[in-house]
């Protein structure tokens, strides 16, 4: 079993919104790593990056998301950071993946001071700036379709990523 769909991006970048919407569009189920993550701790992100460091968390979420491109076969969003582990990026290579991007004011419209999201907790523009600066070419890398979301709605973004991909609603 395999996803229909990855969407891989940043923090923000509307990929549970989007996800679910093409979901409800193809008639298929939405899952999101981050969730099953937390589903599997029973704790939040959060918390993991406190107790126990980046290092955990991402150890945690590479088995998450090997374990969800196995298990589904809907759509899939994948946690902001997951693209930065090699075998993560290997098993994407044969996936039909979307790039949801947006530029860095509407990374802050979207995220604001979140503290649910640690790593934009100080300073979120410079940081967002610099945490694209390492993603940006290991998401193009990946992606099959990149959509771009500045200025345009979530049902938009759909659209936008259903005719990217030649995909034909249920
Ligand atoms: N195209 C859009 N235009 C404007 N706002 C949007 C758009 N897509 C999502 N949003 C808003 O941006 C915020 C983040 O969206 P969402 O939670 O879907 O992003 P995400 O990529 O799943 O983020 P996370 O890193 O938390 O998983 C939400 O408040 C959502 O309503
Ligand atoms: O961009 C990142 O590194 C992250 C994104 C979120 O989806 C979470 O997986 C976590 O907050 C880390
Ligand atoms: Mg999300």
């Amino acid at each position: 079993m395999s996803p229909l769909i990855v969407l891989v991006g940043p923090m923000g970048v509307g990929k549970s919104t989007v996800g679910q919407l093409l979901a409800e569009r193809l008639g298929v189920g939405y899952r999101d790593t981050d969730d099953d993550i937390v589903a599997g701790e029973g704790r939040t992100i959060a918390d993991i990056f406190v107790d126990d460091g980046e290092s955990a968390f991402r150890a945690i979420e590479k088995r998450a998301v090997r374990t969800a491109l196995t298990e589904h076969d809907g759509i899939l969003a994948l946690g902001g950071g997951a693209i930065l582990d090699a075998d993560t990026r290997a098993l994407l290579a044969g996936e039909r993946v979307v790039y949801l991007s947006m530029d860095v004011e509407e990374a802050v419209k979207r995220t604001g001071l979140n503290a649910a999201r640690p790593l934009l907790a100080v300073n979120p523009r410079r940081q967002w700036r610099e945490l694209m600066e390492a993603r940006r070419h290991l998401y193009e890398e990946a992606a099959t379709a990149v959509v771009p979301t500045d200025g345009r709605t979530p049902e938009e973004v759909t659209e936008a990523a259903l005719d990217a991909l030649e995909l034909k609603e249920a």
